[in-house]
């Protein structure tokens, strides 16, 4: 197998989806494990990828193995694998908090170690993952992975030292992005919009708004100026939104994100 997963919940669902779409690997190079059987058998029959019990199995059929299972369970996980995890496989985990050092430490042996932080934008193949490896990782095998990485998104190799603000940027980002984009809908819905359109609208408006950032490489700042007409409407919202601690409470969120990363 080019391919392992040890546990197969939602963010290794849809890193395997964009993996198989973009045909980095077929479903046949990619096999999964999961304590909980339905998980299991709902990759079997969605991804159609092969599917045991067995973790061990898993991390002695493939070159490359992703830990993904929660924080908490890693220990027990690598604990159960590690006598069968030879020097020439590449451990991937995608877990906050838990350092290159620390991953070192639970296996009791030289691993090659990649540590990511993914996010769920990956299910639609918009995903971006921060990137650092252990010193037995070389080259030509962090591009291989970060290669499986790009399959369902962008892939940024950065120093270990941000991994746990990549965890507030992107990795849990994507909630903070839900929450806004409800929070307009219910506003456009108190102000008599179904709900339906509600979403589309507001989905789409930081949907394009992302794009421009990304497109134009203008700062956001300028972004935002070219949108508040003087005198208009636009000038009253940011006003109210600085009013009430906006940025200051983003801030204050991510900080408190990443703060929880660095304890885990
Ligand atoms: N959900 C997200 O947005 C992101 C999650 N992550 C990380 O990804 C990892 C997985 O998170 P999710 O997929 O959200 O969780 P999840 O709960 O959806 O999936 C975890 C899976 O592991 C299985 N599992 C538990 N113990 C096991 C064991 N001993 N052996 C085999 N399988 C076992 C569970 O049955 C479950 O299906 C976590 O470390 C999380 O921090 C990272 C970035 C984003
Ligand atoms: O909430 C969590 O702990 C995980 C890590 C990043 C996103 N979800």
């Amino acid at each position: 197998m080019k391919l392992g997963f040890i546990g197969c919940g939602n963010m290794a669902s849809a890193m395997i989806g964009g993996i198989i779409r973009n045909e980095i690997f077929s479903a046949d190079e990619i096999i999964a494990s999961d304590a909980f059987a339905p998980s299991l058998e709902s990759a079997k029959n969605k991804l159609g990828i092969h599917t045991t019990g067995s973790n061990k199995e898993v991390a002695r059929k493939s070159e490359v193995i992703v830990l993904s299972v929660k924080p908490q369970y890693y220990e027990t996980v690598i604990k159960e694998i590690a006598d069968v995890v030879d020097e020439k496989r590449i451990i991937v985990t995608i877990a906050p908090g838990k350092t290159l050092e620390w991953i070192g430490n639970m296996f009791g042996k030289a691993v090659k170690v990649v540590r990511t932080m993914p996010n769920t934008p990956a299910l639609v193949g918009e995903g971006i993952t921060g990137v650092c490896q252990n010193v037995l990782v070389n080259d030509a095998e962090l591009e291989y992975v970060c290669g499986i990485l790009r399959g369902f998104g962008k892939a940024e190799v950065v120093p270990e030292s941000l991994m746990d603000v990549v965890t507030s940027v992107s990795g849990s980002s994507p909630a903070y992005v839900f929450m806004f984009i409800e929070a307009m809908a219910d506003a456009a819905v108190a102000d008599g919009m179904p709900r339906d359109k509600a979403y589309k609208f507001a989905a789409q408006a930081v949907y394009g708004s992302a794009k421009m950032v990304m497109e134009t490489g203008m700062h956001p700042g300028a972004l935002k100026d070219m949108v508040c007409s003087p005198g208009g409407t636009t000038i009253e919202a940011v006003r109210v939104l600085e009013k009430e601690g906006f940025r200051s409470s983003v801030i204050e969120a991510m900080k408190a994100c990443t703060n929880k990363a660095r304890g885990l």
